[in-house]
């Protein structure tokens, strides 16, 4: 028995599954999950020493690539000042104002622990704001896992037999519309808020089509209800003021996960101030947490955002392209049907023919197998994409144009082998 074989099986007499969160156990790739001894900028090393290209980077946490030492830099002085007080500390103050400078439209922002408590706790505001109930949220879209948002989730809810969870009563969802992503669904006077990915990288990667952004803001204002952003994905990763920046379109609400943490465990919801506002200690809606703004977290998040200036966009959009061109000619080239759709430094992979434009179109491409096959092929080849046909690829700032040549040999060696077989 490998090492590895050997913590999986103990991890799974102590934990479900082995693992903390379920597409890590590679339950739709097969196989067994490996187990990361540490990450080095753009790469993985394994505890058998097996060295890989990274394109999950913790589902786009580690924008500048593993154990960047600035960010280790400052995780290490903060953490050499205590970390956690349940007291305000003044880098809380700081990432706040960045968040607030960077998103055009966002006026006022609370910090969380995670990307599902930014999602569910800004659902509690949008429905306390408006004394509304009903909320809208896109099917193959992912928010994490408050029980009213998960329903016809993506991600690896998505490879649950109804893309939706035991446990979460009638009751939970009975207030939750699913509508088809791309598609400007009716909305009435009942509706508090539209939640959506505005580009979503959950059910793989599908843009949003011409419009979309731009109707949904238009239905929200003609019924008054909210729109929010779950930019837990994109935030930060687009651009400088991520999505809201890149379509020209404002919510009232913004979700953000991810990127703002620098790896540690965080996240962020915000809007405008007369929303805002209705949050305790200010007004009726209660939120709280032991942990949020969290000394270690705050640190290393403005690190982070420190190194994302315009120009370090532009870089991760060039190391993104670079990877999609070449994706698309070794794989296309090896004679299989495949779509890399990108936005910016979002990369997706979906085999098929068929354009991909929703979750219907997304499960037909998963349900081909292929990418399970082209999976387990870059893996043995060093590279590991995400074990899961509905992610997304995360190239960071630390993937360098060798890395890219190199996946994308792989990715021209694999592809010829699952043609042949
Ligand atoms: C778009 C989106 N929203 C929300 C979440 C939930 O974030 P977390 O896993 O940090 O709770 C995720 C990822 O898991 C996500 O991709
Ligand atoms: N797709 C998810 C987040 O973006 C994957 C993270 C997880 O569920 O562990």
């Amino acid at each position: 028995m490998t090492t590895n074989d050997e913590l999986f099986a103990r991890g799974q007499a102590v934990i479900p599954g082995g693992v903390n969160s379920p597409v890590r156990a590679f339950g739709s790739v097969g196989g067994t999950p490996y187990f990361v001894a540490r990450g080095e900028g753009a790469h993985v090393v394994d505890v058998e020493g097996r060295r890989y290209v990274d394109y999950v980077q913790s589902y786009g946490a580690s924008i500048l690539g593993h154990a960047h030492p600035a960010v280790v830099a400052a995780v290490q002085a903060a953490a050499a000042e205590g970390s956690t007080f349940g007291a305000p500390t003044e880098r809380e103050v700081l990432l706040a104002e960045e968040l607030v400078a960077r998103v055009p439209g966002m006026e006022m922002v609370r910090l969380v622990s995670s990307g599902t408590e930014a999602t569910m706790s800004a659902i509690r505001l949008a429905r306390g704001a408006t004394g509304r109930r009903t909320i809208v949220k896109f099917a193959g879209n992912y928010h994490g896992h408050a029980d009213a948002l998960l329903v016809a989730g993506g991600s690896s809810v998505a490879e649950q037999a109804t893309s939706d969870s035991a446990g979460v009563t009638s009751g939970a969802v009975a207030d939750t519309v699913v509508a088809p992503y791309n598609e400007v669904p009716p909305l009435d006077e009942d509706v508090a808020v539209v939640i959506v990915e505005p580009v979503a990288a959950n059910m793989g990667l599908v843009p949003p089509a011409d419009g979309f952004l731009q109707g949904l803001r238009d239905a929200c204002d003609a019924v008054g209800a909210l729109l929010m952003f779950d930019e837990v994905i994109t935030g930060f990763r687009l651009g400088v003021g991520g999505a809201t920046e890149r379509f020209g379109v404002a919510p009232d609400l913004w979700a953000f996960g991810k990127v703002i943490g620098g790896g540690l465990p965080v996240g962020a919801f915000g809007g405008r101030r007369d929303v805002m506002e209705r949050l305790a200690p200010l007004g009726p809606v209660y939120q709280a947490g032991t942990l949020s703004g969290n000394p270690l977290a705050t640190a290393a998040g403005l690190t982070v955002l420190r190194e994302l200036d315009a120009d370090a966009y532009e870089r991760l959009d060039g190391i993104a392209g670079r990877l999609a061109d070449g994706l698309t000619s070794a794989i296309g080239g090896a004679g299989l049907d495949v779509q890399v759709p990108r936005v910016g430094p979002l990369v997706g992979l979906f085999f098929g023919a068929d354009p991909v434009t929703d979750f219907v179109t997304a499960k037909v491409s998963a349900e081909t197998g292929t990418y399970r096959r082209f999976f387990r092929a870059m893996l043995d080849r060093g590279v590991a994409l995400a074990p899961g046909p509905y992610e997304a690829l995360f190239p960071s700032l630390a993937h360098t144009d060798e890395d890219v040549d190199r996946t994308v040999t792989a990715a021209a060696e694999a592809a010829t082998e699952i043609a042949r077989a």
